[in-house]
């Protein structure tokens, strides 16, 4: 029985907890974020559920989701089998560390990363290359309908990736094409949860297929050979004098720190490298996807964003970050898509540090607590008519407006994204690449564009095609 003094929400059953009923109501509504949506409708902004062995506290609308975010009790990280599974049994990596060696290589990372451009004119540089390989590439293959669910991928990936690994890929490497499909596979397979494995890690021996733990074993397996490939290189062609890249700058790390809570050993290098690529490629590639997605489905305002952009760029160069200020409608374009498209609907789960309150209620150390960045988007109190795409709700007298706490797509405090900076600087690069040099038309063979996503720990685009016309013939 749920102990007295927790959140409400549906009846506990014994073992199972709800997650038979949160599996027919998933049935039935398709995404995770919309069951819980509609428990936060029965039993209000914070709910509780017992899944397996976890407990889960769901909260939704601004007021509980502020109060999470902003309060330090709420800033661990979900433990248990799921979550060590990719990081050999132990807390490491970035996303689902916490404490000191969270603290510690966030810091370490975000300052490296800076070192190599991140944040800077050089970052900027960077994209603009990608952009003009991935528009030439598009050129080449535009006499067909071009694949746009995924066309982002690669060029995303090198941007971060030559930061990290001091490397790039051409737009056609097969090796990377697949890494980059079983990434977006699992993020199909997990939920922000941890899913049934973490629920009842005991049916990795009772029925290791069905749970999933056989498939998550293989990707795993896959990514881990790929980086520690990588790693290797960098041992062996490494300078003693300069780092070349983050991988570089952790090697030398490890060699002069003495102090062993802070996480500089082999394990946490791999797993760093594992959760930057996974968290840095996936999310920005589907919000593109969806952009191009919504241009085609409304015509009519993506004319509107090339007439801005004929208007303060002109034909004879491309955008760059210099005009983003002058470009206000593109801006509000890019802003409703992340609120509508909801890529990470309930943000990165995160965990009790200890037992508190809660608008009243206990919540227990250890509960992994969710939070409906999808319900602050979709608030009708807030945003009128919320399932509509309609970029203008963003703009108040001709300029950018955007609430503090009703637009929140990278999340807010100390656990905010760590690759804002990086994700916003590809978005609008990649986006006004992509309209300032075509006409982005519906597949002829589609009777609609469809614009609900996959389910998963994020949301992606089906896959899509479009007809592009260029804007210079
Ligand atoms: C449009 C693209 C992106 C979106 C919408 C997004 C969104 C988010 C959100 C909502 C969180 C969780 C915040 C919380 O826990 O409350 C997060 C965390 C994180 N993101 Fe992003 N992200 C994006 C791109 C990136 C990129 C490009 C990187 C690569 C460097 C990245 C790295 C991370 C990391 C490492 C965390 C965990 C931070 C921590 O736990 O301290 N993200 N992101």
């Amino acid at each position: 029985r749920k102990p007295k003094g927790y959140p409400p929400g549906p009846k506990w059953w014994p073992i199972v907890g709800n997650y038979l009923q949160f599996r027919r109501r998933l049935t039935v509504l398709g995404y995770h974020h919309l069951v819980h949506e509609e428990f936060s409708r029965t039993y209000g902004p914070v709910v509780c559920f017992k899944m397996g062995r976890n407990i889960v506290v769901t909260v939704s609308g601004v007021e509980a989701i502020r109060e999470v975010l902003t309060r330090d009790e709420f800033d661990g990280r979900p433990d248990g089998f799921f979550f060590r599974l990719r990081t050999f049994g132990k807390r490491l990596g970035i996303v689902f560390s916490d404490g000191k060696l969270w603290q510690r290589q966030r810091k370490f990372s975000l300052q490296h990363l800076k070192n190599f451009g991140f944040g800077k004119r050089e970052m900027e540089a960077k994209i603009a290359e990608e952009t003009r390989d991935l528009i030439e590439d598009l050129r080449k293959k535009s006499s067909d309908l071009v694949f746009m669910h995924n066309a982002f991928d690669v060029g995303v990936l090198n941007v971060l990736w030559t930061m990290m690994a001091g490397e790039r890929f051409t737009l056609d490497d097969v090796r990377l094409i697949k890494l980059l499909q079983i990434v977006h596979d699992a993020f199909r397979l997990f939920d922000m949860s941890g899913g049934l494995l973490n629920q009842l890690p005991v049916l990795r021996f009772l029925a290791p297929g069905c749970c999933g733990y056989t498939k998550t074993v293989e990707i795993l397996k896959r990514m881990w050979l790929f980086l520690e490939e990588t790693i290797a290189e960098h041992r062996k062609t490494a300078c003693s004098s300069h780092s070349r890249d983050l991988i570089d700058a952790f090697l030398r790390e490890m060699q002069i720190t003495s102090d062993s809570d802070s996480g500089f050993t082999d394990e946490q290098l791999l797993s760093l490298c594992l959760d930057l690529f996974m968290a840095g490629s996936e999310t920005t590639s589907n919000t593109l996807g969806f952009a191009v997605l919504y241009m085609v489905k409304y015509p009519g305002v993506q004319k509107r964003v090339q007439e801005e952009m004929d208007e303060v760029v002109g034909r004879n160069r491309w955008p760059t970050m210099n005009d983003k200020i002058n470009l206000p409608y593109t801006e509000a374009v890019l802003m409703e898509t992340q609120r509508l498209a909801n890529v990470p609907p309930l943000g990165v789960a995160h965990r009790a540090t200890r037992t508190t309150n809660l608008f009243g209620y206990t919540v227990p150390e250890g509960a992994i607590v969710l939070t409906s960045l999808y319900s602050i988007h979709m608030d009708d109190a807030f945003w009128k008519d919320p399932k509509e795409f309609r970029p203008d709700r963003f703009l108040r007298d001709g300029k950018v407006t955007c609430p503090e706490w009703s637009f929140l797509p990278f999340g807010y405090g100390k656990r905010r994204c760590l690759g804002e900076s990086l994700a916003k600087t590809n978005y609008f690069l990649f986006f006004t690449a992509m309209l300032h040099n075509f006409f982005l038309h519906k597949d002829p063979d589609t009777t609609e564009v469809v614009t609900d996503g996959c389910d998963g720990v994020t949301i992606s685009p089906r896959p899509f095609r479009v007809r592009l016309a260029s804007r210079y013939d």
